[in-house]
């Protein structure tokens, strides 16, 4: 499976609405404020819009939301594995992309056999409390060569700026949420991620 290089993280079907028509072909919903009617109606409509334009929505952490609503890849961290009913994710046919921080936590995510694997923080972030320090680009590359054709995504602290070096590093998808939905012009920004990361699209 290839991922889309350009990988943005938003917090609401109103980012979705915002981006994904310009040409965004891989996003992921992470909503760590709402529950009920109120997160799966985010979440069916996140779907609707993904299914118009071509794109692939990732549901964060809501695994039991994302098999009722017919949704297509999940990502999960370290301590959602502990609560998912894996079993029932594979049955529903949903893709599993995983966290990992340490060499522990990369045994365990390959033990569950996901669709890709995620490395971070490689560079500081303000927009989680990650209780691991900056990985660096020498751990994603260390990564890249433990998991070999395994999809890596890297997240924490990417801007476009420093995008190349983080690809040159072995990462096949960034994951990006401040230097989109923080940013001055985030559709200008997003566009310029889509346009940045073409040539490995
Ligand atoms: C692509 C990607 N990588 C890592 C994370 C973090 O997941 P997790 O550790 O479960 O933390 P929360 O995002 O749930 O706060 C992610 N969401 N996406
Ligand atoms: C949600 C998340 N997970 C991380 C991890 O290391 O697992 S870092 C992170 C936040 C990334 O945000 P930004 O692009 O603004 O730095
Ligand atoms: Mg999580």
């Amino acid at each position: 499976m290839k991922l889309d290089p350009f990988y943005p993280i938003v917090s609401s079907s109103g980012w979705i609405a915002r981006i994904v028509p310009l040409g965004v072909k891989l996003v992921q919903l992470r909503i760590k404020d709402l529950g009920g009617d109120k997160l799966r109606q985010e979440i069916a409509v996140a779907k609707a819009i993904c299914d118009t334009h071509g794109c692939t929505l990732v549901i964060n952490d809501h695994w039991e939301i994302a098999i009722e609503e017919k949704c297509g890849f999940l990502h999960l961290g370290q301590e959602d594995l502990d609560e998912a009913d894996l079993d029932d994710i594979r049955k529903a046919g949903l893709r599993l992309g995983v966290s990992t921080h340490d060499g522990d936590e990369l045994d365990r995510a390959l033990s569950v056999s996901p669709d890709y694997i995620a490395i971070g923080p490689v560079y500081p972030t303000q927009s989680k409390e990650v209780k691991f320090a900056p990985q660096g680009l020498d751990k994603v590359s260390g990564w890249k060569k433990a998991i070999g054709d395994l999809p890596l995504v890297a997240i924490g602290g990417i801007t476009l700026e420093r995008a190349e070096g983080v690809f040159l590093h072995g990462a096949d998808s960034i994951a990006v949420l401040s230097d989109v939905t923080g940013h001055t012009d985030p559709e200008r920004r997003a566009t310029a991620w889509i346009d940045g990361t073409a040539g490995r699209r």
